[in-house]
């Protein structure tokens, strides 16, 4: 696999990442996730049904057997406590499935992260074996916290869950791309692709989005479109950027030996 995106040890050949919540029904999740080509795809654990509920139709049934990598994630949990009990029926769930997105919101309204909660999850869950994927805020010394606990890869927002506001803060991201060891996944406010390859451009190993594509006119094509994106700017980012040149011009074609005459 050529530049795989390394999670918890395991290689995967898309760096789009991609929740399954938001859609029309189970038929229209399937053709996004097909759609956008990624290979990990989060799942609520209190809200969709895996099996929990064996009289209502069930998520995996609809999607093409062990083709995907589930990241159930802690979606609607606002304690530690709450977090690490949805993690533990997930694994149950799921066979002893280890990779988990940790998720802990301070409030209903912003969905902002919070963050004491989200470090005492993270221990715990840690210590029991998991591979924790964090979402957390943009704050570089609570990313290096969670890293130092021992998270497989760290998530900063790039603006409100939902809020397809776009990359907000490109400057406390690059701050945690520098300092990260693990993989930085921008995870969150994704409006368009072109925040998703800016994401990529800045040298995130890859995107987790859910809204941006789910509630777009046309899921599918958008789907597609964050695909693109997200290979656009990953390329954009291996390919180097040309220095900037601030307020002055530079001509495309050389100067040298003009023509100057011309009768
Ligand atoms: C799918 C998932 O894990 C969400 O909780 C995530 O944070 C996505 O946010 P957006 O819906 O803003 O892309």
């Amino acid at each position: 696999m050529q530049d795989p995106l390394i999670i918890a040890g395991r290689e995967y050949g898309s760096r789009l990442l991609v929740g399954t919540g938001k859609y029309r029904d189970f038929a229209q999740t399937a053709e996004a996730l097909d759609a956008s080509g990624a290979e990990i795809v989060t799942v609520a654990i209190r809200r969709v049904n895996l099996g929990q509920n064996p009289d209502e139709p069930n998520l995996l049934d609809a999607l093409p057997k062990g083709r995907y990598t589930l990241l159930p994630n802690t979606a609607g949990c606002y304690t530690a406590d709450d977090a690490v009990r949805t993690l533990r029926l997930a694994r149950e769930l799921l066979d002893d499935h280890r990779l988990v997105k940790l998720e802990v919101l301070g409030d209903p309204t912003s969905l902002f992260p919070h963050v004491t909660e989200t470090l005492k999850a993270a221990e715990t869950l840690v210590k029991e074996g998991f591979d924790v994927m964090v979402y957390t805020s943009d704050d570089p010394i609570v990313a290096r916290q969670l890293e130092d606990i021992g998270c497989c890869a760290i998530m900063p927002l790039a603006s409100l869950i939902g809020s397809g506001m776009g990359i907000l803060n490109p400057w406390n991201l690059q701050l945690i791309l520098e300092q990260s060891k693990v993989p930085v996944l921008v995870d969150a406010g994704v409006g368009t692709a072109s925040d998703a390859a800016i994401a990529m451009e800045l040298g995130c190993q890859g995107v987790l989005m859910n809204t941006a594509i789910a509630g777009a006119q046309d899921p599918i094509r958008m789907a597609h479109a964050m695909r693109l994106g997200v290979q656009a700017g990953r390329e954009a980012y291996l390919a180097g950027r040309m220095p900037k040149k601030l307020y002055h011009g530079s001509p495309s074609s050389p100067s040298a030996g003009l023509i100057t005459s011309c009768k």
